[in-house]
């Protein structure tokens, strides 16, 4: 192989795929916060983590966000457990089509979540109201679009 000729050819490819940051939500996102499950039996569902010999925490209601939580303890992360709260649950759309429940949305956590919001918007995607609200961890959080996010509900929640 002669490197001479193939080197600028990586360098150029390398230069490229460090600009080329082409996701919307590049550069801004911090640790991912939770992955969280819908579910029609809490129950049910927390004793399934127990039962792997995770540490479960006892449900909280979430008035503000219609959800029922429940937070699994993972090494490097956590699982957030949701039922519906109340008879407005933003949920309960995904349950009625996901009867067995699922995978919801991930949450990620940013440094300043009004910079974050603003950047996002400049881009095109969607936020999930004007306003952060306060989340399951006491911090602000603020949703994204699915349809701007490949599908994915977003969650960002301030650091
Ligand atoms: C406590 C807090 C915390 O951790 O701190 C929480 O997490 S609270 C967690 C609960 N709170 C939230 O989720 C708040 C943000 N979510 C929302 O506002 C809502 O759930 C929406 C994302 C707007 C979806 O609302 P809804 O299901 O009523 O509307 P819809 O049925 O018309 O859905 C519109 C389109 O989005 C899709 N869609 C709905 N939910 C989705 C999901 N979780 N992931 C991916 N796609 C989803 C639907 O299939 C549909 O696509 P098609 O048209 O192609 O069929
Ligand atoms: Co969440």
């Amino acid at each position: 192989m002669n490197f001479t000729k193939i080197l600028p050819v990586i360098c150029r490819n390398a230069v490229k795929s460090r600009t080329m940051s082409s996701h919307p939500l590049a550069g801004m996102l911090g640790k991912l916060n939770h992955v969280a499950i819908a579910t029609p039996d809490l129950e049910k569902s927390s004793q399934f983590y127990k039962n792997l010999g995770a540490k479960v925490s006892d449900p909280v209601p979430q008035p503000e966000h219609g959800v029922y939580t429940v937070f699994v303890e993972l090494p490097n992360s956590k699982i957030e457990l949701l039922l519906p709260y109340g008879d407005k649950s933003p949920i309960q759309a995904f349950l009625t089509k996901n009867k067995d429940g699922g995978m919801h949305h991930i949450c990620i956590e940013v440094k300043d979540i009004h910079k974050a919001m603003k950047e996002v918007k400049a881009k095109g995607v969607r936020t999930l109201g004007e306003k952060p609200k306060i989340g399951a961890h006491g911090k602000d959080v603020i949703f994204l679009h699915p349809k701007d996010c490949g599908g994915v509900l977003i969650e960002l929640e301030q650091e």
